[in-house]
């Protein structure tokens, strides 16, 4: 049974003077158990409303999503899931702590385990020392920091994420790799949205690629890494000890291999030169 199932969801914005924005159109999308998801897509490709139709905040034109095999409206599936929203604006007269317990207890946790989780939550999120501070008076990556910590509180089995990146600095975005890779680790399914090449080329097993509402590509991370090898960078040592590196393609590297040897010339190191993810979200943009 898959974690997250989007079947044909389409999204049809009516603006002013009867002008429609066709949002999303007939996405259809699978996660697995266990899987890291990013859903990439450049500004205004769909990523929100995506998200906000999964999570019941902008009703559909049309399709349908289940988590677990649930529908996403049902209490069930709501209740396995933690859910970021972009930009998270929450009771700015609650503190941090009163915050977390407030969710806590909409979730039915129990008080003792609620108390527990609260403390570990904002120790992790290193908002421990700020927990009796209004939320009003924190910065924007500490609000961030709450809306992960929320998002992480009930230990739920599918973590939506629309960008929980933004509005962090490094420290703060490396601690956000780190908490879901552990929740990889831990078998649960994370699908978070990004327009940062480099967060999914670090932490996905897959990525699916979104533009004017279309998905474009849906593959492993690994397979597109691989497909985009150019070549090698062959590192060659002569007889005299002199090291030089070279640029060899892909189908001459068996000839060089051979060359060389004729040559008495030693081969070192053999590296595959790649494309990153950044160049082939730009080619498939573009495409
Ligand atoms: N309430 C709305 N009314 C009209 N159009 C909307 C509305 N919300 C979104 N749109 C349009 O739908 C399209 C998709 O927007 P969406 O916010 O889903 O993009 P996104 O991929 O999340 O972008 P970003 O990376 O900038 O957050 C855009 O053209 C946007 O202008």
């Amino acid at each position: 049974m898959y974690a997250l199932e989007i079947c044909g969801l389409a999204k049809t914005f009516k603006g002013k003077k009867m002008r429609t924005v066709e949002a999303l159109k007939g996405l259809n999308l699978c996660v697995e158990p266990g899987e890291v998801l990013g859903f990439l897509g450049p500004n205004g490709a769909g990523k929100s409303t995506t998200i906000k139709c999964l999570m019941g905040l902008l009703r559909p034109t049309r399709g349908s999503a289940t988590i677990q095999g649930r529908d996403i409206s049902s209490a069930e599936a709501r209740r396995s899931v933690g859910y970021l929203p972009e930009n998270p604006a929450f009771y700015d007269y609650l503190n941090a702590e009163e915050y977390l317990l407030f969710v806590g207890r909409a979730f039915g946790m129990a008080p003792e385990l609620l108390a527990q989780r609260t403390e570990e939550m904002l120790k992790l999120l290193e908002l421990w020392e700020h927990r009796k501070r209004l939320i009003r008076t924190y910065s924007k990556g500490m609000v961030q920091r709450v809306g992960l910590a929320q998002v992480l509180l009930h230990d739920p089995d599918i973590y939506i994420l629309d960008e929980p990146m933004s509005g962090l600095d490094p420290i703060g975005r490396a601690l956000v790799k780190e908490i879901i890779l552990d929740l990889k680790k831990r078998g649960k399914c994370v699908f978070f949205s990004t327009h940062i090449t480099d967060d999914v080329e670090k932490i996905c097993d897959r990525v699916a690629v979104i533009n004017k509402g279309q998905l474009l590509v849906v593959d492993s991370v690994q397979n597109i890494l691989q497909q985009g090898t150019e070549g090698y960078t062959v590192t060659v040592v002569a007889g005299d000890g002199r090291r030089e590196e070279v640029f060899v393609t892909t189908d001459r590297l068996q000839s060089f291999i051979r060359d060389a040897a004729g040559e008495s010339r030693s081969i070192e190191k053999i590296e595959p030169r790649r494309k990153d993810m950044e160049a082939f979200f730009l080619e498939i943009v573009a495409r």
